[in-house]
């Protein structure tokens, strides 16, 4: 039986993918919702650099606050628009529980991923998109990927390299991370719903 973070809640089957740092989870007051979507398509996923607020200068999803009587799935796709311009048929894939020194709650995140998307990708005043090749991408796709750098870990939140794997790979997941003023990582816990198995009869 596994031991969640406090700030996960989950009732059911999830097997342990990272699990890390210190001994001791930080302490937090309250947390606040927030959302972040990915699209991934042909081969790539689209991030967005992020050019002003918490975050800023490093890649992530597109996402932000749920609104006072908005649904998670409502933020993220409100937060999708109004940073790309896009529409897409999000499904939900995760949560994320950060607790980061100094902010006064601690975030609470709904991860959303899409495979299809509708209008024109644009820059907004928050975010720059950009396409990123996935790793090990099928062949078909390559000619897509071919001028398109890797992911860029080394410029987004050092959590984001334990779970984006499970993102790609349509997994679902769970996971806690606490930071230090600096962003690095202090502690941090990732779980996953077990694949189904492949009946081989
Ligand atoms: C601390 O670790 C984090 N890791 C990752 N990968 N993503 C994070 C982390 N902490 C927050 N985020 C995500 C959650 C949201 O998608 C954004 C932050 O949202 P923001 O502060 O920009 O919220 P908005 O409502 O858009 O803000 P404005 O009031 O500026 O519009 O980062």
């Amino acid at each position: 039986m596994l031991t969640l973070p406090p700030g996960i809640i989950f009732d059911g089957t999830l097997e342990e993918v990272a699990n890390g740092g210190e001994n001791v989870w930080l302490p937090y007051d309250r947390k606040k919702l927030y959302t972040n979507a990915f699209i991934i398509r042909n081969g790539k996923l689209l991030l967005g650099y992020k050019k002003r607020g918490f975050g800023k200068g490093l890649y992530n999803g597109f996402g932000g606050k749920v609104d006072p009587g908005e649904t998670p799935a409502q933020a993220a796709l409100r937060e999708l628009k109004e940073e790309s311009g896009i529409t897409a048929p999000l499904e939900h894939c995760g949560v994320l529980f950060f607790v980061v020194p100094d902010i006064d709650h601690a975030f609470h995140i709904d991860i959303f991923r899409a495979e299809e998307y509708d209008g024109t990708i644009i820059e907004t005043e928050e975010m720059r998109p950009q396409w990123f090749a996935l790793p090990n991408a099928d062949a078909p796709t390559q000619d897509e990927q071919k001028d398109l750098q890797p992911i860029p870990f080394d410029h987004m939140w050092k959590d984001d390299v334990y779970w984006m794997p499970l993102l790609l790979a349509s997994r679902h997941f769970l996971g806690r991370a606490d930071f230090d003023t600096e962003g690095n990582l202090k502690k941090w816990w990732f779980g996953a719903v077990p694949q189904t198995p492949v009946d081989s009869r």
